[in-house]
């Protein structure tokens, strides 16, 4: 051979078949911790990145091809040019503004929806039998403008909601317990954040439900104080993760790959994410909540009808008319 090239003689066209393609809209904080957990757990062979700061995302890229030495096959491409996520399985949008110093949730909404409106259609005019999971905050809400923008069936866009809730939950309750948290199970569903409600009656182990044992779990009149000591910091810690390190990155990135991998492998398993929860609890409005559903390779499947305390779904109603009234107050 004289040369390199002729050292390796071509006997077919190389292909690259995809067996699924990822696209991270935004390469922030949080959209490179999802990719990087889709890439090390082997979930894509293609991964696409898209931002409007095209420095960051060739360095991002850049840095994520050095690393494929030592990862299964996979390609990482990036451009701020949509045509380049044709064809995606799954795309995750973390893109979105930072909610300014004593800027109202509305203000902050109608600049990611501004935002949103550049994004979405793109992605579908691509990869029209895309699945959209959308993590930009406020969650809900922007699932919802992306349903609306994309114009996707119901069952293939849907919010990460309270899935980062309940991880937190489920993890401080493996802590008080000792038991690792994928033995402890439980579900944070409604409102992502500040206002979402842990379903107690369903905490359980092996089986066994806290609430069989402490009838008062979950409630004021609790004497072991569940609801302060758990609940209460999930909420809490997502504010002190702010003090400390100014962002959370890690947990949802790693929540979006379990996700990303219940999509590729139709796994049907469960998870707590914002779905349209329309003729739910009673709810008969087109709004965004969390409730367990069942996802596989074409989307949602299956909405987890829980036994819900009045409480509990006099919460969900309190978030679907918060929620409504911003919905309202947006200019798509
Ligand atoms: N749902 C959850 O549980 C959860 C948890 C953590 C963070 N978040 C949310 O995720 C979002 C991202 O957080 P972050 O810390 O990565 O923020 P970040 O500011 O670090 O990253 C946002 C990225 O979006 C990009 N971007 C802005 N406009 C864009 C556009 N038009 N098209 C493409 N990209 C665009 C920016 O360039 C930036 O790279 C925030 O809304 C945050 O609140 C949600
Ligand atoms: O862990 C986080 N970090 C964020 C964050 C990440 C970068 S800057 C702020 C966070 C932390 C604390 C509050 C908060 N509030 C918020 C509400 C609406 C918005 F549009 C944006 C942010 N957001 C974003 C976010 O959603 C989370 S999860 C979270 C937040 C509050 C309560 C419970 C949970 Cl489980």
């Amino acid at each position: 051979a004289t040369t390199i090239k002729e050292v390796f003689a071509e006997i077919a066209p190389v292909v690259e078949n995809s067996h699924g393609k990822v696209t991270v809209v935004g390469v922030g904080q949080v959209g490179m911790a999802c990719a990087y957990s889709v890439l090390q757990q082997n979930i894509a062979n293609e991964l696409c990145l898209v931002d409007v700061v095209a420095d960051k995302l060739k360095g991002e890229m850049m840095d994520l091809q050095h690393g494929l030495a030592f990862t299964r096959h996979c390609t990482v491409k990036a451009d701020t040019d949509y045509s380049i996520t044709a064809g995606s399985k799954l795309c995750v949008v973390t893109a979105g503004a930072r909610q300014r110093e004593g800027e109202t949730r509305l203000s902050l909404v109608q600049r990611n929806v501004e935002i949103f409106k550049g994004i979405i259609p793109q992605l579908v005019k691509y990869s029209p039998d895309t699945c959209i999971l959308v993590v930009s905050n406020p969650v809900d809400v922007l699932t919802y403008v992306t349903w609306k923008l994309s114009g996707l069936p119901r069952e293939r866009v849907f919010g990460s909601g309270t899935n980062l809730d309940s991880a937190r939950f489920r993890f401080l309750l493996s802590e008080k317990l000792n038991i690792a948290p994928s033995s402890c199970h439980g579900w944070i569903i409604g409102e992502h954040g500040d206002s979402s409600v842990a379903v107690w009656s369903g905490v359980n182990v092996a089986g066994v439900t806290l609430h069989e044992v402490n009838p008062d779990i979950g409630e004021k009149t609790d004497t072991e104080h569940w609801e302060q000591e758990i609940h209460r910091k999930v909420v809490d810690s997502a504010y002190e993760i702010i003090k400390l390190k100014g962002y959370t990155s890690w947990a949802i990135g790693l929540s979006v790959a379990k996700i990303a991998q219940g999509i590729f492998s139709n796994s049907r398993n469960v998870f707590a994410l914002s779905t349209n929860v329309k003729g739910f609890h009673g709810i008969s409005d087109d709004v965004y909540l969390s409730l367990p559903v069942v996802l596989g390779s074409a989307g949602l499947t299956h909405v987890v009808k829980q036994n819900l305390t009045d409480a509990e779904i006099a919460k969900l109603h309190s978030s679907a008319k918060a929620l409504l009234e911003v919905q309202n107050g947006i200019v798509m």
